[in-house]
């Protein structure tokens, strides 16, 4: 199989800037913000049926970078380009992959995008949220961890109240919250072990890929419109990342705006991506569609696979 010339890699990026360029030019959001096609029926759908609540945040969450660079100040006060010059952007209903080998920038990427940025770093550049400026408010996103921080001895359904009853606002009745917490329960598929422990190190549990999916309902009990993930398949089997994955598609199909920065997919997982965002040394390699295209799985091959030769 023909490797892609650095020209072909730039001229995909190229013609993905340009895109996204044009998206940004528009400045608002497609179909006043609310997703085509309307909700799945995840949720989203369910707890509405069951709450006179308004959702927390707004409807849908279209984000869009322009020009992005990053700069960082080291121990011994020099500095280093971490990011340069990134453009894409993320729909309402879409799951978008950052990929790129150790280093090439994917964490900073979705700092950059969450507001997340550590104090030595410096951003430059636009991040548009619905086509404007504005800050995060609360509820609006939410940003997964590597790390699934859970008390061992809670059962799923314990873990998941706990939570609700300290996130959600006060002026929320208990049955709503229930609600919600049973409709997250069934979302993240976890109705089969919502009465085991979580356990710990010495007391078996759930899964680690049932770990993954609790710790990422634990963030969208908020009903956040955009979603990221920091490697949430990270440590897991193969088919358990499948079904990580899988959820994520879910979410992002129920109307949110998912990224996730994922590190090898199988090409099973590969295929649940929509868009993806191809990263080599803090520069764009690849922006665009992701499943069943030829380009981005050959491109990402070679991304990965030089970095492996270095
Ligand atoms: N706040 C910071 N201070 C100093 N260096 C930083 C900072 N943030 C990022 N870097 C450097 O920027 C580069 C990119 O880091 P980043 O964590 O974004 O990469 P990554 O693609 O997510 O890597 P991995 O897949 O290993 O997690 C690394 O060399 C890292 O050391």
């Amino acid at each position: 199989m023909p490797y892609e010339t650095e020209k072909t890699k730039s001229s995909a990026a190229a013609a993905a800037a340009g895109h996204a360029m044009m998206e940004i030019e528009a400045g608002k959001p497609s179909g006043n913000g609310v997703v085509a096609g309307g909700l799945s029926h995840l949720s989203e759908t369910l707890w509405r049926e069951k709450t006179s609540l308004e959702i927390v945040g707004d409807v849908s969450a279209r984000l869009t970078w322009k020009d992005l660079t990053v700069m960082v100040t080291l121990n011994n006060g020099e500095t280093q380009k971490v990011l340069e010059g990134l453009t894409g952007y993320a729909e309402p209903g879409t799951f978008t992959a950052l990929m790129g080998p150790s280093g090439s920038g994917k964490s900073t990427l979705l700092d950059a995008l969450s507001s997340r940025l550590a104090a030595n770093a410096f951003l430059s550049g636009t991040i548009l949220l619905n086509g404007r400026k504005r800050k995060l408010s609360f509820g609006t996103a939410a940003y997964v961890t590597q790390d699934d921080n859970l008390i061992g001895t809670l059962t799923v359904r314990e873990t998941i109240s706990y939570s609700a009853r300290l996130r959600l606002p006060d002026k929320m009745a208990w049955s709503e919250k229930r609600a919600l917490v049973e409709s997250t329960i069934i979302e993240m598929g976890l109705q089969d072990c919502a009465d085991t422990v979580i356990g710990n190190w010495h007391l078996r549990g759930i899964s680690g890929g049932e770990k993954r999916r609790v710790s990422i309902a634990l963030e969208i009990l908020t009903r956040p419109r955009l979603l990221f993930l920091d490697e949430p398949t990270s440590g897991l089997d193969s088919a358990s990342a499948f079904f990580v994955t899988q959820t994520l598609r879910a979410l992002a199909q129920d109307g949110r705006t998912v990224i996730a920065s994922i590190h090898q997919p199988s090409s099973e997982v590969f295929e649940l991506f929509d868009q993806l965002y191809l990263l080599s040394s803090g520069k764009t390699v690849y922006f665009g569609q992701a499943a069943d295209t030829y380009e981005a799985r050959t491109l990402s091959l070679c991304v990965m696979n030089s970095y492996l030769l270095i």
